[in-house]
């Protein structure tokens, strides 16, 4: 997978737009920079079964209108299904080795990691990325694990791991630069995208503070 993928990886899922449609507000992100996309429908009220698969495809049709990968939290049937671009675990979700005899080879999987200690079992597995956090306080996960801040990401690059990074957790236009500079490729992001006034104008500060890293 291209590193800079990463740049801006919104997550989002139809609970988190405050009532808007999400087909609008991905569309917003991505003319704004988003440059990955994870469709994580979760929580109370989300959608199931067929209503669930019909937003998943009409979600990839929007990335694919704009050469985003389109990745499925969680729901490995689901992914195939659609014939989506990848996966992402957690700790607790499908061990790693089942997931990849499910997918086909060329498909991403991305893990979530708290520790150094998960960061090189994942590289180990073969993960493609992995997701790092709750780097900050946040409401929008209710079982997150303790925050730890940008500082796990400096020790993961410390113990010499070059695999892609997201931090993930919390991350606002006021953080994201912490993170980037503790080593991370870039921000994944649900709330200070879904729910902002304008998902457009808040994707393009995210842009703007990555470029700050990179140039
Ligand atoms: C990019 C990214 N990183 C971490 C997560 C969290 O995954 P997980 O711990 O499995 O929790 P859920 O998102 O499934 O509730 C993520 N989704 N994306
Ligand atoms: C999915 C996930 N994994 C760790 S924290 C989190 C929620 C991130 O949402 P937000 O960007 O709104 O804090
Ligand atoms: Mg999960």
């Amino acid at each position: 997978m291209k590193r800079e993928w990463l740049n801006l990886y919104f997550v989002m899922g139809s609970t988190d737009c405050d009532g808007r449609d999400p087909r609008v507000v991905l569309q917003e992100a991505i003319n704004g920079g988003v440059s990955f996309f994870q469709f994580r429908e979760k929580g109370r009220g989300a959608k199931v079964g067929m209503e669930k698969k019909k937003l998943a495809r009409e979600l990839k049709e929007i990335c694919k209108r704009h050469d985003i990968p389109f990745i499925v939290n969680d729901d490995i049937e689901l992914a195939l299904e659609v014939e989506a671009d990848g996966v992402h675990i957690g700790q607790e979700d499908t061990p790693f080795s089942m997931v990849a005899e499910r997918l086909t080879p060329e498909m991403i999987i991305g893990v979530s990691c708290h520790t150094v200690e998960e960061a090189a079992a994942a590289v180990d597995d073969g993960a493609d990325y992995i997701g790092v956090g709750p780097m900050y306080f946040t409401t929008t996960k209710k079982d997150i694990r303790e925050v730890k801040g940008p500082e796990v990401i400096r020790e993961i690059r410390h113990a010499g791991l070059t695999v892609p990074i997201v931090g993930i957790g919390g991350i606002d236009a006021g953080n994201a630069l912490d993170v980037l500079e503790a080593g991370a490729d870039g921000v994944a992001v649900i709330s200070a995208i879904s729910k902002a006034v304008s998902a457009f104008e808040a994707a393009e500060e995210f842009c703007r503070i990555h470029n700050i890293v990179t140039k």
